[in-house]
């Protein structure tokens, strides 16, 4: 089993209302883990009463001014939302919370999980940090749940594979740094052959969410540096 307090924590952008943050501190620590990062709302009295025997975690909270602070340094970026279409296109392919853990989610490196605001969730640009996209099955009619809701049951769906050792657990994954390098190699691969430079950025977070779900190991890792710079030198 992992030691969940050591890699995960969780996120609130910019969270309205502060029972909702007192409820989430409570679930944390029913799920034993205590690393909370909030963006922006600052932590007043009622989400203290809220917090039950989970106020240590708020009084240990970090306040943030944005998203990309305090998701620095993870590997793993899931977000959530309820909704997965604008219109009739799908903007992200949505995975389950019990999909996420067995498969991506325990496998030791770092995961910071990113809820939105109550009225308005997680906007395009904040999901386009994410490289997972989790959202929980519901009613169809009313998919929305409470946003200390639906971290409970994130969180459920955390222990109850952590038991069951669904957890892959692999020590020799790539971690941010050459996460980050891989992707810098590939936008330089970009560049080279002149792909078009507006949708750079489209497809650069597209294939940072690909290297995520990935699970590249470290051999894995420096055969594929060793094929793309041989490119990028045949190409010079
Ligand atoms: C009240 S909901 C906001 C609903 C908003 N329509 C949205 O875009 O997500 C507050 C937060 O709870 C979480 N949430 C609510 N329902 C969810 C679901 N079905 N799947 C995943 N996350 C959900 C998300 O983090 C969401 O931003």
């Amino acid at each position: 089993m992992l030691d969940l307090d050591k890699i995960i924590s969780v996120v609130l952008v910019e969270p309205k209302y502060q029972g909702n943050i007192g409820a989430v501190a409570r679930s944390m620590a029913n799920s034993g883990i205590s690393d909370l990062r909030i963006v922006k709302t600052p932590i007043e009295t009622e989400a203290i009463y809220r917090s039950m025997h989970g106020r240590y975690i708020l009084e240990n909270a970090k306040i943030f001014n944005s998203l990309k602070e305090a998701v620095s340094g993870f590997e793993i970026i899931a977000g959530t939302s309820d909704i997965s279409k604008s219109g009739e296109k799908f903007r992200r392919v949505p995975t389950g919370p019990e999909e996420f853990w067995s498969t991506n989610g325990l496998t030791g490196q770092k995961v910071a999980l990113v809820f939105g605001r109550e009225d308005n969730g997680l906007n395009y640009e904040e999901l386009g940090m994410c490289n997972f996209f989790l959202k929980i099955i519901g009613n169809p009619e009313y998919p929305v749940y409470n946003l200390s809701h639906a971290v409970a049951i994130i969180l459920y769906e955390m222990i109850k594979a952590n038991y069951s050792c669904n957890a892959t657990i692999t020590h020799d994954l790539i971690g941010r740094d050459k996460i980050d390098t891989l992707a810098g190699r590939l936008e330089e691969l970009l560049a080279k052959i002149d792909y078009n430079e507006q949708e750079i950025d489209t497809l650069m977070n597209m294939l940072n969410r690909i290297i995520a779900r990935a699970n590249i190991t470290d051999s894995e890792f420096f055969k594929i540096m060793g094929i793309m710079r041989q490119t990028i030198n045949r190409l010079q």
